[in-house]
């Protein structure tokens, strides 16, 4: 990643089985630029998760619809948690069981298009 490019500039890439997952030396860079995403481990599967607060139902609902549409637009898919006044939404990718850079360009393109 070039330095001046930010992530949520970047484009995702389609990810195979074997591709490499993020390594150590990178991650904690890679973190600073998305502060409000926790990394969590789920069966043994890092991932990155951030819950949306919302007023009510439909915010949240039309928050899922715009992530959703992301989603489908970078080939790339989180897990999408939708409650009454919250949203919880977690990337990591499944193909590598671990996170990947298109994890983290996720996120930031999530926070980007929440303008959260
Ligand atoms: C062919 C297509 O690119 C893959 O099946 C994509 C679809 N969306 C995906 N989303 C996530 N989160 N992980 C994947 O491994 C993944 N694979």
């Amino acid at each position: 990643m070039s330095a001046t490019e930010t992530l949520n500039q970047m484009q995702c890439e389609a990810c195979q089985a074997g591709a490499p997952q993020v390594d150590e030396q990178e991650l904690p860079e890679l973190l600073r630029q998305i502060p409000d995403w926790q990394p969590i481990v789920v069966d043994g599967v890092m991932q990155l998760q951030r819950q949306y607060s919302f007023r009510n139902f439909k915010q949240a609902w039309a928050a899922h619809q715009k992530v959703a549409e992301l989603a489908e637009a970078e080939g790339h898919h989180p897990a999408l948690l939708l409650e009454w006044g919250s949203l919880t939404i977690t990337w990591w990718t499944h193909a590598i069981n671990g996170l990947h850079k298109n994890d983290f360009i996720c996120a930031a393109k999530t926070d980007a298009v929440l303008n959260m």
